[in-house]
């Protein structure tokens, strides 16, 4: 089966660019939206981001063969209990969601007996809200489909050839070990980021223009990513907690490694350590799998909305 009529709730960054793809790449398709902030929604339905903004989820969901839930983590659960009664029975539940095993409980508990199929494309910037977002977000990105045993296998498909039309390489992932795998390399780096900002603009001794005006360094990239949309990573932490202590009580002990490198002065600690993470870093850039490209798909965007 393909879709027909996709129904997107939560018309921000992931929102949009969605409802902008499926225009680009799926014309055959009918989009319809709705954001809960009505200021989204008059700026959703200017640029254009689905076919047709309604008032309601109730509304938007109603005739959709698939609905996909692009609203922050802990948000969820709410949103989809607002579609339980005009989604028909046959649709497919989705969602873009940064975590998944929480995400799917809160679908599934609030929409009982309808198929949900978590996702989870990990494609994304810093900017949120109904100007963010751009058709070409998940072109040659990942996308994590995480599927309850015993899924239906036609309605699988469908999706997977979706998010394959929207220029993404699909991945089938056990929820579980997502959680664990985004925990150490998307969540534990924002907080990496959110903690390194917020201390240097604590230092007494260093002022805010030192921070701004010397900012060229490492700490710049920090700056992108501390940038992040605030309730989203806030849902993000609660949402996927547990695997991101663990990975939080690692890092703290290989920091303490190398915090003791420093002060004992272990050279060759160090030297090896940099060198070792310098490969990883080359081997990304070799697999094409290079995040940093700050202007990928942003030329195409700001024509289109300048
Ligand atoms: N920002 C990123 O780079 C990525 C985000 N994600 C996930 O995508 C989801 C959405 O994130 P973004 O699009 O970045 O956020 P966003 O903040 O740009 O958009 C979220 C939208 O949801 C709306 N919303 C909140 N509650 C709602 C409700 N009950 N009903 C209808 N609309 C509601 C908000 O008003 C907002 O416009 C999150 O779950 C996030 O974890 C996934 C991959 C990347
Ligand atoms: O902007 C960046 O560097 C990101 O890391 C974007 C991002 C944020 C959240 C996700 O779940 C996936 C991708």
């Amino acid at each position: 089966m393909t879709f027909r009529r996709v129904a997107i709730i939560g018309l921000g960054l992931q929102g949009g660019s969605i409802g902008l793809a499926v225009q680009s790449y799926l014309p055959e398709v009918f989009t319809t939206g709705t954001d809960i902030d009505p200021v989204t929604r008059a700026r959703a339905a200017e640029r254009g981001l689905v076919h047709k903004v309604c008032e309601s989820s109730a509304e938007a969901a109603a005739d959709a063969d698939l609905i996909i839930f692009c609203v922050p983590p802990g948000a969820m659960g709410g949103a989809a209990s607002e579609v339980r009664a005009t989604l028909p029975p046959g649709a497919v539940v989705s969602d873009v969601g940064s975590s998944k095993q929480a995400v799917a409980k809160a679908l599934s508990e609030a929409l009982p007996g309808h198929l949900v199929i978590p996702a989870h494309p990990v494609a994304g910037t810093e900017n949120s809200g109904p100007d963010a977002g751009f058709a070409q977000l998940f072109r040659n990105r990942w996308c994590i489909v995480t599927p309850p045993a015993q899924t239906d296998l036609v309605k699988l498909s469908s999706l997977v050839t979706f998010w394959e039309a929207l220029g993404a390489n699909v991945e089938i992932m056990d929820p579980e070990h997502h959680d664990l795998v985004l925990a150490v390399t998307s969540h534990l780096p924002h907080l990496i980021a959110y903690t390194i900002v917020g201390t240097a603009s604590d230092l007494e001794e260093v002022t805010r223009s030192e921070v701004i005006k010397y900012s060229a360094g490492g700490f710049r990239d920090f700056t992108r990513i501390a940038a992040s949309d605030p309730t989203m990573w806030r849902d993000v932490f609660l949402s996927n907690r547990d695997a991101v202590l663990t990975m939080l009580q690692r890092f703290t002990e290989d920091l303490t490694a190398l915090q003791r490198a420093i002060r004992i002065g272990d050279s060759d600690m160090l030297f090896n350590h940099f060198a070792r993470t310098r490969a990883i870093r080359r081997s990304i850039i070799e697999e094409g799998q290079d995040d940093a490209r700050p202007d990928f798909g942003r030329a195409d965007h700001d024509a289109a909305t300048s």
